[in-house]
C-alpha cells in the first residue's frame, strides 16, 4: 500500500506503549529462564533515565549463579541472589536522582522493589501484568504504595505485538512493503538477513 508522504505518520507508537516496549526489549537480555522482566524510568519530560533488566548482581557470573527456583536448598535457588528489574533500572539511572520519575514494568513489582521505588522518588508505576497479585509481596508492596502517594495503573496495550524488523530500513520510502528479489547488492542483504536467500557459507 502506498504510503502518503504529505502528512505525518498515524501509527507512530505513543509514549506508554515506547516505554512500555522499551521495557520489554530490555527484558530480553535477562538470563532467567523463567521470567524476563525489564523496566524503565521516565522524566516529566518523556526522557529514559534508567533501564534494568532482571539479573545477577555484578561480579556474580550468570553461570557461578544459580537459575534454579524449587531446589530444597534455598542457596541454590537464584532468589537470594537475583537483582529485580526495576532495581537495576534505578539503579542505572544516569542523573542525580528519579524523583517524580515514572516506571514502566512488565511485572507489577514486589514489596522490595515498591520499598526502593517509593524511596527514590518515583510517583508512578505502569505495569503490564499483575499475574502475582493474589501474592503477599504484591499486595504488601501496594499497601505501601497506597500509603505513600505512589499511583499505579495497568498498561493496556493496543496491540498484542510490537516487531522489529532490521531489514526495514532498506525498504522503498514510497511504500510499506520490502523490496522484491533480485536488485542490488543492499536488498539482497536484507534478503539474506530475512532469511530469504541461500547463504553460501
Ligand atoms: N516485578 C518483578 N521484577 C523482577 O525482576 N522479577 C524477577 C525476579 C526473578 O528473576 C523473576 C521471577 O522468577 P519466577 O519466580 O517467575 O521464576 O523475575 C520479578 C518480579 C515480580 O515481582
Ligand atoms: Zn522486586
Amino acid at each position: 500500500m502506498a504510503k502518503n508522504l504529505n502528512k505525518k505518520r498515524e501509527n507512530y507508537l505513543n509514549w506508554d506503549e515506547y516505554f512500555m516496549a522499551t521495557a520489554f526489549l530490555a527484558a530480553k537480555r535477562s538470563k532467567d529462564p523463567c521470567s524476563q522482566v525489564g523496566a524503565c524510568i521516565v522524566n516529566n519530560e518523556n526522557v529514559i533515565v534508567g533501564i534494568g533488566y532482571n539479573g545477577m548482581p555484578k561480579g556474580c557470573h550468570d553461570d557461578d549463579f544459580p537459575w534454579e527456583k524449587e531446589n530444597e536448598n534455598p542457596l541454590d535457588n537464584k532468589y537470594y541472589y537475583v537483582c529485580h528489574a526495576e532495581l537495576n533500572a534505578i539503579l542505572n539511572k544516569n542523573c542525580a536522582d528519579v524523583k517524580g520519575c515514572r516506571i514502566y514494568v512488565g511485572l507489577f513489582p514486589c514489596n522490595e522493589c515498591g520499598k526502593v521505588i517509593i524511596q527514590s522518588g518515583i510517583k508512578e508505576v505502569i505495569y503490564m501484568s499483575d499475574k502475582h497479585s493474589h501474592k503477599p509481596h504484591t499486595i504488601a508492596s501496594k499497601l505501601m504504595m497506597d500509603s505513600a502517594g505512589v499511583k499505579y495503573r495497568q498498561f493496556i496495550p493496543k496491540q498484542k505485538k510490537i516487531v522489529i524488523d532490521f531489514t526495514e530500513i532498506n525498504w522503498n520510502s514510497m511504500s510499506q512493503v520490502p523490496p522484491s528479489p533480485g536488485r542490488n547488492e543492499t536488498s539482497k542483504l536484507a534478503d539474506e538477513l530475512q532469511g530469504k536467500c541461500d547463504l553460501n557459507l
